[in-house]
């Protein structure tokens, strides 16, 4: 079975298409990179032990991606290829909302030209907002308080239209929490450009020496230690529940959200000291004013991602922290060789 993986070079996407490789799929990957590193895809074959297909073709370009589709013929898209930064997505608004609405519509028209009907699709625990509270289920009302995350919710809801026009269309919306991690091997990892924005590649790059001390954003919230609380979940665990997704949007048609978190809330120090117990490195710190549009608590209610999808996540803050640090320090310099 053919399937096409949107931003496959990427953090997560190199991650899925590993696992989806092991389970016997052909794989497709289009990347533009231009949040990812060739480097990544030759890795995922090492890994893999196989070859995939790849494109350099941005989802923008229509003509390209017809290309891809009268090439193959396709049985499912997992579609990841979307910009994601969310404070990039305040300054640059019309980037985020063309680059990710016109790509997915772009690439939904070829599906329904070409019949591919079935996809699993990149969401985040973002389109929660600021006001429903943890655990979060699936039915809740969506909002968001930034571009990226209402591209993510705008993307849903076209992807619901679509549905309702055309009921044989199979979809599945992951929102995800907040990956962490990297392959146990230490070859495929999060490799992101500048400073990160997201707290473990910033804690790694502390670890290694890059960076001088973590800012740690507000220690008065209304959590057990004061720090924000989220729901960190392993990328193998994240990535394994796109094959159960995708098994799922084959089978069966409709459309659907689910979760995919541990359901476990964790705070900025639980994460800190873990990593210090999971390592033998030790993570200085100053805690520093509330970063503007975070919240206190972001945790997920995963059921339904397990009684529909039979997925849960297995792996511990450990297993996360210990794996995001062999990444770190085999790659200094992420994908740049
Ligand atoms: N990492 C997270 O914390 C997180 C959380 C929730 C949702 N998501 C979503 O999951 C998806 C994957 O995230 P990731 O962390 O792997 O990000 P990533 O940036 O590592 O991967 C995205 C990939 O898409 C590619 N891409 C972007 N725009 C493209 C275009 N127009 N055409 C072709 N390729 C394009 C990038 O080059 C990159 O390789 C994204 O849609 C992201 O918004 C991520
Ligand atoms: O240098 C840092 C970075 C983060 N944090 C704190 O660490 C927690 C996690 O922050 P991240 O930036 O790693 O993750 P967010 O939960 O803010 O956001 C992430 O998860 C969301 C889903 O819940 C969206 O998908 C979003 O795009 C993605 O970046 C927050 O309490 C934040 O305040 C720090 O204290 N210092």
């Amino acid at each position: 079975m053919h399937i096409l993986v949107t931003g496959g070079a990427g953090y997560i996407g190199s991650h899925t298409v590993v696992q989806l490789l092991h389970a016997g799929y052909e794989v497709i990957i289009v990347d533009n990179f231009s949040n990812s590193k060739p480097e990544s895809i030759k890795r995922i074959q090492e890994l893999a032990g196989k070859s995939v297909t790849f494109y350099e073709v941005d989802l923008l370009d229509t003509e390209a991606l017809e290309k891809v589709f009268k090439a193959h013929t396709l049985e499912a898209v997992i579609h990841f290829a979307g910009l994601k930064a969310v404070g990039e997505s305040v300054s640059i608004p019309i980037k985020y909302y063309h680059n990710n609405i016109t790509g997915t519509l772009v690439l939904c028209e070829l599906m329904k030209k070409y019949q591919v009907k079935k996809m699993v699709f990149s969401s985040s625990a973002t389109v929660y907002g600021m006001h429903n509270v943890s655990p979060l289920t699936e039915d809740l009302p969506l909002s968001t308080t930034n571009p990226y995350g209402s591209t993510k919710m705008m993307i849903e809801q076209i992807l619901q239209d679509i549905h309702v026009s055309d009921p044989s269309f199979s979809i599945a919306l992951l929102r995800y929490f907040n990956p962490i991690g990297a392959h146990a091997s230490g070859r495929i990892g999060e490799d992101p450009n500048g400073i990160p924005n997201n707290l473990m590649p910033y804690i790694t790059q502390v670890a290694i020496g890059k960076r001088e001390k973590l800012s740690i954003y507000g220690n008065d919230y209304n959590t057990h230690d004061g720090t924000g609380v989220r729901d960190y979940i392993h990328v193998e665990d994240l990535a394994n529940g796109h094959l159960k997704a995708l098994e799922k949007v084959i089978t069966s048609p409709g459309i659907d959200a689910y979760n995919l978190g541990t359901g476990k809330g964790v705070s900025v120090l639980d994460v800190v000291h873990n990593f210090e117990k999971a390592t033998g490195v030790t993570i200085p710190y100053t805690i520093t004013p509330r970063r503007p549009g975070d919240i206190a608590t972001c945790y997920a209610d995963p059921s339904k991602a397990l009684s529909a999808l039979g997925w849960k996540a297995k792996k511990s803050l450990e297993d996360m922290c210990r794996d995001s640090w062999r990444w770190q320090t085999n790659n200094p310099n992420g994908y740049d060789v």
